[in-house]
């Protein structure tokens, strides 16, 4: 279950308690009822923003860590305090995009979370806000929520927020109607979404919970969208909210946060024949295959895969870093990303494109390439 700030705040700014506790009642049942339950729970930076004087969501990043690392202390102290009426032990688990897009870092986050669970207590997730930077942030909770979903096997994902579920147009407009039931994207066409509502306090509004929906139903688990006060029937399956059906099976586990979490720290260009195979995902792209690199990344950093025009084709985690492959480009067979390391992106183009007629070549920092890439540029010649 996810819960956003805008639910967990009072009008004036601040930790609201009796919806705090509202909601740990109907999770506290549940859990006694015999169902496992993964909070991932907003609300570190409102609740942090009184405390330090701050009257709105500051825009800089600095004071948006100062704001959560005051906030978080405060929001885990209240779900620690509020859970323990219940008898129930909380533990918290921060996680950035860089946490979990590595294999190794995956199971790492894996396994803490299956342990708090096999030990009784319950995990309440966030984004560590204190050191996300740009580079390694999810951006919003929506999309985190369905990535630890896919990580702990959910059954189902509830997104709670201060609206009663996903409608065709603004819902303060009359007129505008909810949708019961998402059965896959054609079910969305013409439906508009839009930025945080009026709480002032949430960060992705309704496309990054749209988005975080097609995230969770691709890989293969259903998700409720509805009022944080109906909590328990969304929770119960009955009727409220919007329920968007699974449209896939579950993916690889560290792929999907490779291609929904990580931020590339360069890229490297492919021979037509290279496109096909990691398009096609039929093998690992060898270093013979690639005919330019960009950027610094380092061994074990996620990149982009590009077709000869620029374009990306696939993520990939590097086992080498830049320089070594610029040695052994065009000419080696050692491996650059394993089979395992490897997702073709929707749309991964698979079709022959002409050799380039020479190659250039000039290395980028990592600062520049990340520079470039937030910028739009793609070129990088
Ligand atoms: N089509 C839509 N259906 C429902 N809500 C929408 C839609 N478009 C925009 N919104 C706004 O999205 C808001 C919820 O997002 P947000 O403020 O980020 O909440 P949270 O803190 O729960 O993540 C709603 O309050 C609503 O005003
Ligand atoms: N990690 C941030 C919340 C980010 C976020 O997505 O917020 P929201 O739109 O309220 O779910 C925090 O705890 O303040």
């Amino acid at each position: 279950m996810k819960v956003g700030s805008s639910s967990l705040t009072t009008a004036a700014g601040g930790l609201d308690s009796d919806r705090v506790d509202a909601l740990v009642d109907v999770l506290a049942r549940t859990r006694a009822a015999g169902t496992e339950v993964v909070l991932v729970s907003s609300g570190a930076i409102a609740a942090g923003l009184a405390p330090l004087g701050l009257s709105e969501r500051p825009r800089d990043l600095a004071r948006q860590q100062a704001a959560a690392c005051v906030g978080q202390g405060l929001l885990v102290a209240r779900y620690t305090a509020s859970f323990a009426r219940y008898g129930v032990r909380v533990g918290q688990i921060l996680l950035t995009a860089d946490d979990v897009s590595r294999r190794a870092h995956y199971r790492n986050a894996y396994r803490a979370l299956v342990q708090v669970l096999a030990m009784g207590a319950l995990p309440v997730v966030n984004e560590n806000d204190t050191v996300a930077t740009a580079e390694i942030k999810f951006g919003d909770n929506d999309r985190l929520a369905a990535l630890v979903a896919h990580l702990v096997r959910a059954d189902l994902l509830v997104l709670l927020s201060d609206v009663d579920g996903l409608y065709d147009g603004d819902p303060a407009r009359p007129g505008s109607r909810r949708l019961r039931e998402v059965r896959g994207r054609l079910d969305l066409a013409g439906i508009e979404v839009d930025s945080p509502g009026n709480s002032g306090l949430g960060t992705g509004g309704m496309v990054t919970k749209v988005e975080a929906a097609r995230i969770a139903t691709d890989a293969g688990i259903p998700v409720v969208l509805a009022a944080a006060r109906h909590a328990a029937d969304a929770l119960a399956g009955r009727e409220t909210g919007t329920h968007f059906l699974r449209t896939g099976h579950r993916a690889a586990d560290h792929l999907l946060w490779l291609e929904h979490a990580s931020s590339p720290c360069g890229a490297v260009r492919l021979t037509a024949q290279a496109v096909r195979t990691v398009a096609q995902r039929t093998g690992p792209l060898l270093a013979a295959g690639v005919t330019c690199v960009e950027g610094g990344f380092a061994a074990g950093d996620p990149v982009e895969l590009l077709d000869e025009r620029g374009q990306v084709v696939a993520r990939g985690i590097s086992s080498l870093d830049a320089r070594e492959l610029l040695r052994l480009q065009g000419r080696s067979t050692r491996e650059v990303v394993p089979h395992d390391d490897l997702v073709p992106l929707p749309g991964a183009i698979a079709s022959p494109v002409p050799e380039p007629a020479r190659v250039r070549i000039r290395i980028r920092s990592a600062a520049e390439f990340a520079r470039a890439a937030s910028g739009g540029e793609r070129s990088g010649q």
